[in-house]
């Protein structure tokens, strides 16, 4: 047998994944189970309210009563965390955001249901001023319009406070102001609940043309301007891991990039300069609108594509998807074939 012939024969890569518990072998790191998953909610104010959301179809925002009978059959199939986002339509916006926290916000008031109906589901808040706030900016603003980041993280922390106040397992900052991990973990320190809030911080967020559904789902459309001068550039990687950096720095006890589809390598990137932190990734929802469309069209199989989209992010780095396809996935989970 001549030398050639036997480099060859030590490239056959078919008797490695002739059959299902092979093929496993080769993708254990990127299995998904429910644990791998967590599930964004929008709630509105009006408590029996069940809004579809014309731009995310199969998505609907849920009054708090509602979201007993949404989410019981997903606890069942092994939903083990959440994402709340609430949103407001007849409470009054303001320059400062004031019902992030107030009384009548409808996230603080489903926390405390929540929690009782559901008392081993881990909840996350995401903390933000835009979809309370008038100007619609995720920050508090000079009067020429730009970003006052001082006035911004103190009113961002005093929200995130206010959350793990009313229960929640883990705030989630989306606004991408300067210093609000820092801010937030101090803040918590004060109010005696530092032990006890988890800060998943959105690290390497980029000023997307992905967002479009959400702020049609959340009402929290920029009124004017866009959100460049605080969410990252898309071309840069450099400077998602400077955000990276600064986070970790400041404590955050969990990382997110996002969207995801356009920034595997920011992923990775992250993920390898911080192993040692559970790293999450957002499938936003212009990733999910484009994924339901091109199946609804014919283009592709729903279930192969999301499978392989979803496996890719595990293998790319991602330990924690958040997807609206959430429950759609718990339930293929059901049945014995792994994704
Ligand atoms: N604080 C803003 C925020 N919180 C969550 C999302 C996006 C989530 C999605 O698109 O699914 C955004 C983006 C934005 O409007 O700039
Ligand atoms: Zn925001
Ligand atoms: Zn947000």
């Amino acid at each position: 047998m001549s030398i050639q012939k036997k480099v060859k024969n030590r490239h056959t890569l078919h008797s490695g994944i002739f059959n299902p518990t092979l093929r496993k072998w080769q993708s254990l790191q990127s299995e998904i189970a429910p644990d791998n998953l967590m599930y964004p909610i929008f709630i509105v104010e009006d408590d029996e309210a069940v809004q579809p959301i014309a731009s995310m179809p199969g998505v609907s925002r849920y009054g708090v009563n509602k979201l007993k009978n949404h989410l019981g059959p997903l606890v069942e199939k092994g939903l083990s965390s959440v994402l709340l986002f609430g949103v407001v339509e007849s409470l009054p916006k303001d320059d400062t955001g004031s019902h992030a926290d107030s009384p009548q916000n409808p996230v603080i008031r489903a926390l405390p249901k929540l929690l009782s109906w559901f008392p081993s589901l881990t909840i996350a808040c995401d903390v933000c001023l835009c979809p309370y706030t008038s100007h619609g900016h995720c920050g508090i603003l000079f009067p020429d319009g730009s970003i006052n980041n001082t006035k911004s993280i103190k009113r961002i922390a005093e929200i995130a406070a206010a959350y793990a106040k009313a229960g929640a397992h883990i705030v989630a900052p989306s606004d991408m102001m300067d210093g609000r991990i820092g801010a937030i973990k101090d803040k918590l320190a004060e109010c005696q609940l530092r032990h006890k809030t988890a800060v998943l911080s959105y690290t390497a967020k980029f000023a997307s043309g992905f967002y479009g559904p959400f702020r049609d789902a959340a009402k929290s459309k920029p009124a004017f301007g866009d959100r460049k001068c605080y969410q990252l550039p898309p071309g840069s990687s450099g400077i998602a891991l400077r955000a990276a950096a600064r986070d970790v720095a400041e404590g955050a006890d969990m990382l997110m990039v996002k969207p995801v589809l356009s920034y595997m390598d920011v992923l990775r990137d992250v993920k390898r300069a911080y192993p040692e932190f559970p790293m999450f990734v957002y499938q936003v929802s212009g990733e999910y609108a484009m994924i339901y469309h091109a199946a609804k069209a014919g283009a592709l199989d729903f279930k192969t594509a999301l499978s392989e989209i979803l496996v890719s992010l595990r293998r790319a780095g991602a330990d924690v998807i958040i997807s609206y396809y959430t429950p759609v996935v718990l339930d293929w989970l059901q049945t014995k074939s792994k994704l």
